[in-house]
C-alpha cells in the first residue's frame, strides 16, 4: 500500500478498510466522476469503477462516493464494482442553493480549502467570513487566497483587512497571471500527500491558479457532464489532480450561493477566537447576543474591540441558521408522516388482498 500514501491513504482509512481487505477486495480513491463511472486511482494503476447495485439503490446521494473518497472494490480485469466507501475524515459541504436544506457534499477527506477572491470586483469581507466558518465547521483549514493583486496599487491593505478579522486563517495575496506568490502558497500549502480544495465565485481565477501551477491546461480532460435538478445539462468538472509539489488538487465549479449548514448549536461562534471568548463573559448563558443586557459581544462593538463585520456576519449566519434548522425539522416531520401513510396504504392493500 506504500503507493497509495502518496494519494492521502493513511491509518484511518487502513483500519476502515480491513474487513473488506479480508473479502479479497481493493482499496482506491476517487478523482473524478463521469456519470455512472468513477475514476479511481489504486495500487496497481489507475481503474474506472461503477456503483453496486446496492449502493446505486441504497444510499442517499450525499452516501455515495464523491470526488476525494476512498471506496473498496471488487476488480474484474480493469473494471471495478464499488462496494463501500470508506468512512469520511470530513466532507466539505454546502446547502443546495435556493429554497432547499438539503446538504450537497462537494469533496471529501480534504486537509486545506483555499478560499479565493479577486481583489477586483470581487473582494468582500461579509462573504470571505460565511466561507471561514463553514469551512472550519466541516473540520477543514482554511486558508484565503487574495489574487489579481496586480489590479490594485496597495494590496497589503486589503490583506490586513482581512487579518485584522481576527480568523485563525493565513491569508495570502497572489497574482495567477503575474506569477507573483504562487511560489510561496506553493512552499508553504500544497505539500506532498495533503488533499486541497479551491473554492470561490465564477471568475476569480482559480482555472488560472491551477493551470499555473500544473504548467498546462487540464480542465477540458474529464470534464463531468451531468443533469442538474432541473434536468438541464451542465458540464461541471470536479477533479482531484496530483500537482508537481505532490499535493493533490480538488477543481469545483464556482460557487455563488455557499449556504451555510451549521450543525444545531453552533451559530459560528466558536470559529472566531474573539467571539467565542467573549460570549463567555455575557450575563446570560443563553446570551444571543442582540439585545440581552449585559452582552459582551455588543459591549465589544460598540468599544470597537470586535470588528462590526464580525459581529454583523455573526448575526447573518445565525439568522440562516435558524431557517435552516426549522427547514430540517419541518422536513423530517413530512418525511415521517409519508412513511406513516405509505405503511397504511400497504396494510389497507394485505386486508383487502389486491
Ligand atoms: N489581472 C489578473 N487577471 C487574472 C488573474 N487571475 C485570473 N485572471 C483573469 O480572470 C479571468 C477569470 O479567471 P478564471 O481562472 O477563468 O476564473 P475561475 O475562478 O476559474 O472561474 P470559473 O471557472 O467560472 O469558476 C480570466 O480572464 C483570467 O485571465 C490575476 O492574477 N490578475
Ligand atoms: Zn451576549
Amino acid at each position: 500500500m506504500t503507493s497509495l500514501t502518496s494519494y492521502g491513504w493513511n491509518t484511518h482509512f487502513e483500519q476502515h478498510f480491513h474487513t473488506y481487505q479480508a473479502q479479497g477486495l481493493d482499496a482506491g480513491r476517487v478523482t473524478a466522476i463521469e456519470g455512472f463511472r468513477h475514476k479511481l486511482v489504486t495500487a496497481s494503476g489507475p481503474v474506472d469503477a461503477m456503483l453496486s447495485g446496492a449502493l446505486m439503490n441504497g444510499a442517499e446521494n450525499w452516501d455515495l462516493p464523491k470526488v476525494g473518497d476512498w471506496v473498496a472494490f471488487k476488480a474484474y480485469d480493469n473494471e471495478g464494482i464499488i462496494i463501500s466507501v470508506l468512512t469520511r475524515i470530513n466532507e466539505l459541504s454546502r446547502k443546495l442553493p435556493g429554497r432547499t436544506t438539503e446538504k450537497q457534499v462537494i469533496a471529501t477527506n480534504i486537509d486545506t480549502a483555499f478560499i479565493v477572491q479577486g481583489l477586483d470586483r470581487d473582494f468582500n469581507p461579509m462573504r470571505l467570513q460565511r466561507y471561514i466558518v463553514q469551512i472550519l465547521q466541516c473540520n477543514i483549514r482554511p486558508v484565503v487566497l487574495l489574487n489579481k493583486q496586480d489590479l490594485v496599487p496597495d494590496p497589503e491593505s486589503y490583506r490586513q483587512e482581512v487579518t485584522a478579522l481576527g480568523y485563525d486563517c493565513p491569508v495570502l495575496l497572489l497574482s495567477a497571471t503575474g506569477n507573483e506568490g504562487l511560489q510561496e502558497w506553493a512552499a508553504g500549502h500544497l505539500l506532498p500527500g495533503q488533499t486541497c480544495v479551491l473554492i470561490g465565485s465564477s471568475g476569480v481565477g482559480k482555472s488560472t491558479l491551477v493551470n499555473a501551477l500544473l504548467g498546462y491546461r487540464f480542465q477540458d480532460e474529464g470534464a463531468v457532464s451531468s443533469f442538474n435538478n432541473k434536468g438541464k445539462h451542465t458540464t461541471v468538472s470536479r477533479n482531484l489532480v496530483t500537482l508537481p509539489s505532490g499535493a493533490m488538487l480538488i477543481d469545483s465549479p464556482g460557487m455563488r450561493e455557499f449556504g451555510v449548514t451549521l450543525e444545531a448549536d453552533n451559530q459560528g461562534l466558536n470559529y472566531h477566537p474573539l467571539l467565542a471568548a467573549l460570549s463567555a463573559e455575557c450575563r446570560f448563558h443563553d446570551c444571543t447576543h442582540r439585545h440581552e443586557p449585559g452582552c459582551a459581544v455588543v459591549a465589544a462593538v460598540r468599544e470597537g474591540e470586535l470588528p462590526r463585520e464580525v459581529y454583523e456576519s455573526y448575526l447573518k449566519i445565525s439568522r440562516e441558521q435558524a431557517h435552516y434548522q426549522t427547514d430540517s425539522v419541518e422536513r423530517k416531520r413530512a418525511e415521517r408522516q409519508f412513511g406513516k401513510m405509505a405503511k397504511q396504504v400497504v396494510q389497507h392493500r394485505k386486508q383487502r388482498k389486491y
